[in-house]
């Protein structure tokens, strides 16, 4: 077999294959094998038409049809597939190969492969890829970790199959090893925010304005033109707006209500504790996804005393409507910042050099959480690259004080009516926290230092102390 392919993708599921197709589409030779051959065949054989596949049933096969450097795609499921995988083909490659894993991995274990492969002197590039099935054969975003020289090869690639968006590619080298893995994550936490407060937004549309799902789906699409404009409120009014073919009534409301999820949210969770970044409606939405699971939770406390629920008139609806676009539109503010920040954090930690306005500039297009306020955002970080908060820039923020009075009365109300709104209170509650002169978290500080002398800084002077709490008289002494 001649090596003539430009690139090799392994793994010919629902990515694989459109992204094999994508490449191939943009005029590069693509290598093409699957663990059961028979998926590479099918795919030769329905869409062999639309460019050049080398079709590989060995390993072997497929890494003689690569050029070099050889580079080799990964496509199949993170976790131990990928591992089985990288060690299947690393002892066919030579120095100067690069794999590419474009699954969703853990960033943690993308550090892990490619400080190994290093070693043999291959490049091991994690990249973050988003789009879903559409997005793999039409344009991506892509989010690509690991060395600058891979990037100086497999950049014009990505560049070339990713999405664009005012004639920008949605690629851009992320920073070194696991980083483009991190970004990857850190959108879909996001993802998991966006999704979790426009339901809650739903909910409250139809529970306290009395709106159908249909009539809520013209809502959202009315939204859809303003600075809410986004994928996921397009897609909500279509899933809102569809009927059910079996029961003729609305889709929405044969679907079970146990949200599933495939745990790149809970990584973002668990990964946020460890920096200790703040993301508490990325959390919260995460938490909503558990909580739904829960059925014999459910079960015990269904049927507990709630709030009042009277639906609205019509003319208080839609203020109701408008009032709940306010909240969402603010609270989706604080969980974008909020997952700013943590890239920000986690940049830090591993001594990534993450260009900010890139992320918000790639994520423009091609992948999920794709939305027109993002172009303000890459524009934020573009004038300030080291901007702490979007809340400091003047356009967010005004639009955040204008927001505060609808903000606050929504999660007022849903309080009040004993609707769940997690997400909502937890972006207000945060807003609340970062912007507070003083928390409470003096009363903790002195909590720790009654029962296990933690000590506690003082606001008068420096160094830490620590009170006698057992004497009488409670001295106070330096730590
Ligand atoms: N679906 C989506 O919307 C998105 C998915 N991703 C990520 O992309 C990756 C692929 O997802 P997707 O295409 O949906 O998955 P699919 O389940 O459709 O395909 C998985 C592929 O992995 C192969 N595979 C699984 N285990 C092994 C193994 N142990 N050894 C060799 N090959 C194996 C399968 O081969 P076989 O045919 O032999 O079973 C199949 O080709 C995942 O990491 C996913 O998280 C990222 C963004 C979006
Ligand atoms: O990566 C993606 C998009 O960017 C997937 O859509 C995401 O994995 C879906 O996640 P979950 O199943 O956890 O809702």
């Amino acid at each position: 077999m001649s090596a003539s392919a430009s690139i090799g993708v392994t793994g010919l599921g629902v990515m694989g294959r459109n992204l094999a197709r994508n490449f191939a589409r943009h005029g590069y030779t693509v290598a093409v094998h699957n663990r059961s051959a028979g998926r590479t065949r099918a795919l030769v054989q329905e869409f062999g038409h639309e460019g050049e596949f080398v079709a590989a049933e060995t390993a072997a096969e497929f890494v003689a049809a690569l050029e070099r450097p050889r580079r080799l795609m990964l496509m199949v499921q993170a976790g131990e597939a990928t591992d089985a995988v990288i060690e299947e083909f690393a002892p066919l490659l030579e120095p100067g190969d690069m794999i590419i894993d474009g699954g969703n991995a853990h960033f943690a274990d993308t550090r892990r492969r490619e400080a190994a492969l290093r070693e043999q002197g291959i490049h091991f590039v994690g990249v973050g890829v988003s789009g879903g099935e559409e997005g793999a054969l039409h344009g991506p975003s892509v989010m690509p970790g690991g060395s600058v020289e891979s990037y100086a090869v497999l950049g014009p690639m990505f560049e070339a199959i990713s999405a664009k968006v005012d004639g920008e590619p949605c690629a851009t080298h992320i920073g070194a090893d696991g980083a483009g893995h991190f970004v990857k994550m850190v959108h879909n936490g996001i993802e998991y925010a966006d999704m979790q407060l426009i339901a809650e937004a739903y909910d409250l549309l139809r529970q306290v304005g009395g709106y159908g799902p249909a009539e809520i789906a013209d809502i959202f699409r009315e939204w859809n033109q303003g600075r809410l404009g986004s994928y996921l409120i397009e897609i909500t009014a279509e899933v809102l707006g569809h009927t059910d073919a079996v029961t003729g009534g609305p889709f929405v409301d044969v679907v079970v209500d146990r949200a599933g999820q495939k745990g790149t949210g809970r990584w973002t969770v668990q990964t946020a504790l460890d920096l200790a970044a703040p993301v508490t409606a990325i959390s919260q939405a995460t938490f909503a996804r558990a909580a739904s699971g829960q059925t014999a939770l459910r079960a015990a406390y269904r049927g507990l005393p709630g709030g009042t629920t009277p639906v609205l008139s019509r003319t208080e609806a839609a203020r109701f409507a408008s009032q709940v676009e306010n909240a969402l539109y603010a609270s989706k503010v604080i969980a974008y910042d909020q997952g700013w920040s943590m890239i920000q954090d986690a940049a830090k930690e591993y001594g990534w050099d993450i260009d900010l306005a890139a992320v918000a500039r790639i994520w423009r297009g091609g992948c999920i959480i794709r939305a027109s306020f993002l172009d303000r955002i890459r524009a934020a970080y573009a004038q300030d690259p080291a901007l702490v908060s979007l809340l400091t820039e003047k356009d967010f923020a005004q639009e955040i004080t204008d927001a505060q009075v609808p903000w606050r009365e929504i999660v007022a109300m849903a309080a009040r009516r004993g609707i769940p709104v997690p997400a909502f209170s937890a972006a207000l509650s945060y807003y609340d926290t970062l912007r507070a002169e003083r928390l409470p978290a003096a009363l903790l500080q002195g909590q720790r230092d009654f029962f296990g002398a933690h000590t506690y800084g003082r606001v008068d002077k420096p160094g830490m102390f620590h009170t006698h709490w057992a004497d009488a008289d409670r001295p106070e002494t330096d730590a």
